[in-house]
């Protein structure tokens, strides 16, 4: 029985019988053992290795250091210095356990040196990276959910933005690329930008990815607005009503770990509240997509690679970016408006996927092509919010029911129908005697940004044109490999050939066939000498 590797996976070669994981060795001259990634289940992967046999201790050391040229030669852009973020209060508060027992032994094998700090309160992490030394860091890791990553991803662009010289509250400025990008290892609660970007909520999974230096597309970025103040960006969702709801609500209950989600769910459903208000939005004109065209982006997606030029002719539309905090709907026939009560106001950049829903909340949403998906749930009874909600935990099309609307856009409004100042504080009291009475719904909800609760109404979101990266650093032109892909299993994978810019220069399969044959000769070699 043959099997094969693909170089780019092997992790490392250690002399003798080695096992990471349980910290054992048996150290002998004549054997050697190959450390690399399996792909099992779904799309985990897992740390596997091999232990071979050689004639004498000569043979052993020449096929040690032939193994890690090769791993050297195609493992280019792999990290060798991490900046590690460890959120020790983050789901069930294991972030710091999963990364002693689990993460580290894996980078120490991988050769990788790792600097790590463990917060000791909110904002840390973005504290830290505006002022920390990253010279010679390859990259970012949190360990935690969605909020640590949010704010890593802050810290990243407020440090881009300090080093560029560009105003943080400067509501006009687009942001400034980084070099440095961040791999989530997720110990949070829904872990939902790991779960949508890696396809498995797996600390080990996103490890070896990061090792390898796996890729995710760039991702889109948008900024949310108030009062034409930048408040917040987000790559995941924003979301008003239902989600909002749910997150001010469990962020009450946070002692009860994950599940106060499911806890705070029930009753946000129970309550069954809808909110008035006027969206507008301004619709993507000229894409190969749409949010109901059942495709699904995958690592080198060829509709988020060719954004990159659609996305500099957009700028044209945003040149004159005083006009859009001035009231949109007077700017083009592509701008829609829609007034009434909704359930739910959904903007997601990603298909906002996880464990509980698989596909996600737009299952077609694409990482990177510069536009978002925006779901309006208009008022409906419990029983089609329910059906709505289901739909999003099995195979039926959640945007198939009257009461359902979505669009790709750029941009959006939301304006609630009671003013702001009257909001949270007089409205809710003045209604609170007859909203006690006839058990009416409140005036206004609030937003949920990437899990985290922003205390205001009225808002305006815009795609930003530069993106936030995730996996780590590659140096380009380069090779990415589809993680879906195996070498030796499906010969017809793509390469694709990147230049800077992350254009498409060369798409072509022989790159990997020659790994293929490669290992395959080599594997055979072993093979004849394999005794374990
Ligand atoms: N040491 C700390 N003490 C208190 N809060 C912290 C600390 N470190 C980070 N935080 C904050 O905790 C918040 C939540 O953390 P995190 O996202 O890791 O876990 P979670 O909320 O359980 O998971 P998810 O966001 O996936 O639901 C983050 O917004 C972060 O700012």
């Amino acid at each position: 029985r043959t099997t094969s590797i693909p170089v780019t996976e092997i992790i490392n070669v250690k002399e003798g019988m080695v096992d990471i994981l349980r910290q054992i060795s048996v150290m002998a001259e004549d054997i050697f053992t190959v450390f690399y990634v399996k792909r099992v289940k779904g799309q985990r992967w897992v740390l596997n290795s091999s232990v071979f046999t050689a004639e004498d201790a000569q043979l052993t050391q020449k096929w040690i250091r032939h193994l890690q040229d090769r791993i050297k030669y195609y493992g280019g852009a792999r990290p060798k210095r991490l900046l590690v973020y460890i959120n020790p209060f983050g789901g069930r508060c294991r972030g710091q356990r999963i990364f002693d027992t689990k993460i580290a032994p894996l980078f120490r094998l991988a050769g990788i040196s790792t600097q790590v700090v463990e917060t000791d309160r909110a904002n840390h992490a973005r504290d830290h990276i505006m002022e920390a030394d990253l010279e010679g860091i390859d990259g970012l890791v949190c360990v935690g959910g969605d909020g640590m990553f949010s704010e890593l991803m802050h810290g990243l662009i407020g440090r881009s933005q300090k080093e560029a010289g560009i105003c943080v509250d400067d509501p006009n400025a687009e942001l400034s690329a980084s070099h440095l990008r961040i791999g989530i290892i997720p110990a949070g609660s829904t872990d939902c930008i790991c779960f949508a970007t890696v396809g498995v909520n797996d600390p080990m999974t996103s490890a070896l990815h990061i090792i390898v230096a796996s890729t995710a597309p760039p991702e889109d970025v948008c900024s949310v607005h108030h009062q034409n103040q930048p408040v917040r960006y987000s790559v995941s969702l924003v979301g008003y009503g239902f989600f909002g709801d749910v997150l001010k609500d469990s962020d009450k209950h946070r002692w009860m770990g994950p599940i106060r989600y499911d806890y705070s769910g029930v009753k946000t459903f129970l309550s069954n509240k809808s909110y008035e208000g006027k969206v507008e939005f301004q619709v993507v004109k000229n894409v190969q997509s749409n949010p109901r065209d059942n495709t699904r982006c995958r690592s080198g997606c060829l509709i988020c690679s060719e954004s990159t030029s659609r996305l500099k002719l957009d700028s044209e539309d945003w040149s004159d970016a005083s006009s859009w905090f001035t009231g949109s709907s007077t700017n083009g026939d592509d701008w829609l408006s829609v007034d009434g009560r909704f359930m739910a106001i959904n903007m997601t950049c990603i298909s906002s996927a996880c464990p509980k829903s698989p596909d996600g909340l737009s299952p077609s949403a694409h990482l990177a092509d510069g536009t978002a998906d925006l779901i309006l749930v208009r008022k409906c009874s419990r029983f089609n919010f329910l059906r709505y909600l289901k739909r999003h935990t099995n195979k039926n099309d959640q945007f198939d029911l009257p009461f359902v609307d979505v669009y790709r856009v750029k941009t959006l409004w939301f304006t609630p129908k009671y003013h702001e100042e009257e909001e949270l504080g007089s409205v809710s009291d003045r209604k609170s005697f007859f909203g006690r009475l006839c058990r009416d719904s409140p005036a206004h909800s609030c937003w949920n940004c990437d899990g985290e609760v922003l205390p205001y109404s009225t808002i305006s979101i815009r795609k930003k044109k530069k993106k936030v990266k995730f996996g780590l650093r590659l140096k380009k032109p380069t090779c990415i490999l589809s993680p879906q892909f195996s070498c030796c299993k499906r010969p017809t994978c793509n390469v694709f050939w990147q230049d800077k810019a992350g254009n498409i220069l060369k798409k072509h399969q022989a790159a990997c066939l020659v790994h293929c044959q490669l290992i395959k000769l080599f594997a055979r070699g072993i093979e004849d000498r394999q005794t374990g």
